[in-house]
């Protein structure tokens, strides 16, 4: 075990629960919508509303999700587990009472596994439970464009409540104590964001609120016993996340050295002043009188369910990492990035496939064309992507083309920059059709190929040594400045499409 590092002398311990919005058409206890963006309360039903005489009935595809992500982390999924009231008074919460799982939950145990700066870690899972999401509150600005043109005024002094997420399915993810820094935090919650998208349970997208993280942040002094624990709720995005961390700890520190105790409290982080701000003294489990539900019987999942389940699990992220490390001799660090999702994945396959099914004359050396696509993936199109705001699913450039490219760059039918040039054009105007034609086309529309005929190399070489023969015997004297100049004659012969490297070669050996 290596000693986990120190702030000002402090150990930082660390532990996230998150909200993991489950990606089902209805909601977990009524048949009520849950797509995003209606307008307010036109997806609530008399479940959702809390009106009188209604019963919440299970929704067995919200269920299926949580079998999914237990199996996938190696937890115990329950073969019964309770629901219970969690009771607490919020204008946004017409029945008084969420409904969640307490002492029994549906998943239990398993642990999250991922790479700090290539060192692999392990966060223990304590649980995953089941629970209904609550409304919303909505105040101010959100409030006035909504009431914009109704009679109501003065909307200045209103809160306006919006009940479409109220009984949205949740899956709470609660990890044990085991961060030791905030960029392990970050890290931890970016490897479950990508399980759960992965596994198809969730959307992911977090500015719609789908994956949201509580971190519980406290701090000790190394061999103490654990610190209090204030919870900074809420946070939707992995540098909120660790940006929140960083100044809660450092408030902390301060306040101890300053002869004060830390308090259990619930907090929020303000991003645009970057700090964390006390929202109210934490409530303790007492406080809301858990008991389990008497309208909901006990959820039951019996073992043919579990071993269904089990049977339609995709290939998971570590193990295909692992695979592409082993089948394609790739890197780990490379093996990682490409198997960050699932559309990844897949698309570094097929651009494989399309490089290797391009004939060639050279030896094919399967290790090398997996490095290409790799390298071009982690370095040309990611720009790309990340320039673009866009998605590896929405790349104009699809597996197809990029492996069409890069088996002329295999080839030596065109440069590196070449590939490059050709690259960009592609990525403008997407061809239709046959993708080694398209990109032949345009090696020859922009002139971008080499010249492959070492006789006609050769005898540029040959004309440009004997007419320099000032800057040959420059070279043999040892000149590495006069070389290049020859170097850089020739491509100016050959018009850059001369082989760089090829005219390196054949140099050397005119001039011995
Ligand atoms: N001393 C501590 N320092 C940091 N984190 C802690 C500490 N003690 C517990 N935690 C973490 O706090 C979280 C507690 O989550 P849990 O859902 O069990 O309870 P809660 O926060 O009281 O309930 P609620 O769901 O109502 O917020 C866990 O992730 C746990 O690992
Ligand atoms: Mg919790
Ligand atoms: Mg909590």
């Amino acid at each position: 075990m290596t000693q986990p590092p120190l702030t000002r002398g402090f150990e930082v311990v660390i532990g996230i629960e998150t909200h993991t919005q489950l990606a089902t058409r209805s909601k977990i206890f009524s048949g009520a919508s849950t797509a995003f963006g209606a307008a307010p309360n036109c997806q609530a039903s008399a479940v959702d509303l809390a009106l009188p005489g209604t019963l919440p009935v299970m929704n067995r595809a919200a269920v299926e999700c949580a079998i999914r992500f237990g199996l996938a982390i190696g937890a115990k999924v329950a073969p019964m587990s309770i629901f219970a009231r969690k009771n607490y008074f919020y204008p946004d919460l017409p029945k008084g009472y969420q409904i969640s799982q307490y002492e029994t939950p549906v998943v239990q145990g398993g642990a999250i596994e991922f790479l700090v700066g290539g060192v692999p870690h392990r966060v223990n899972l304590t649980r995953a439970h089941l629970e209904e999401d609550a409304g919303k509150s909505i105040h101010g600005e959100a409030l006035g464009a909504f009431l914009a043109g109704s009679d109501v005024a003065s909307h200045g002094e209103l809160t306006g409540v919006d009940l479409n997420r109220a009984g949205t399915p949740l899956l709470e993810i609660v990890s044990e104590p085991d961060m030791r820094s905030s960029v392990e935090a970050a890290e931890y919650a970016k490897a479950l964001h990508a399980l759960v998208v992965w596994l198809g349970i969730c959307d992911g997208n977090m500015q719609e609120g789908s994956f949201r993280c509580d971190a519980n942040v406290s701090v000790r002094r190394p061999g103490a016993p654990y610190g209090t624990r204030r919870e900074i709720k809420n946070l939707n995005s992995f540098r909120f996340l660790q940006q929140a961390i960083d100044y809660e700890v450092q408030w902390q520190i301060d306040l101890i050295e300053d002869g004060g105790e830390v308090r259990q409290a619930t907090v929020l982080f303000d991003p645009d002043r970057g700090e964390t701000r006390a929202m109210r003294s934490k409530e303790d489990a007492h406080d809301y009188r858990y008991f389990p539900d008497p309208d909901l019987p006990p959820l039951v999942i019996g073992a043919d369910w579990v071993a269904r389940v089990q049977g339609e699990l995709p290939e998971l992220p570590a193990a295909m990492a692992a695979r592409f490390e082993r089948e394609y001799r790739l890197p780990a660090p490379d093996a990682a990035a490409l198997t960050s999702s699932r559309a990844s994945a897949a698309y570094f396959e097929s651009a494989l496939a399309a490089l290797q099914a391009q004939p060639t004359s050279a030896a094919p050396d399967a290790q090398a064309a997996a490095k290409l696509v790799a390298n071009w993936m982690m370095g040309e199109l990611a720009r790309r992507l990340n320039a673009a705001g866009s998605s590896i699913d929405a790349a104009p450039v699809g597996p197809v083309v990029l492996g069409a490219l890069l088996a002329r760059l295999r080839d030596r039918a065109i440069s590196a920059n070449g590939a490059k040039q050709a690259f960009d054009e592609l990525w403008g105007a997407p061809p239709e059709g046959d993708a080694a034609t398209a990109v032949d086309a345009i090696v020859a529309a922009r002139g971008l190929a080499q010249m492959s005929d070492t006789g006609e190399l050769e005898r540029v070489v040959e004309g440009v040594v004997a007419a320099n023969p000032k800057l040959v015997d420059e070279v043999r004297g040892g000149k590495e400045k006069a070389f290049n100049a020859l170097v850089g004659q020739t491509m100016k012969a050959t018009r850059g499409q001369a082989d760089p490297a090829q005219v390196n070669q054949l140099l050397r050996k005119k001039i011995g």
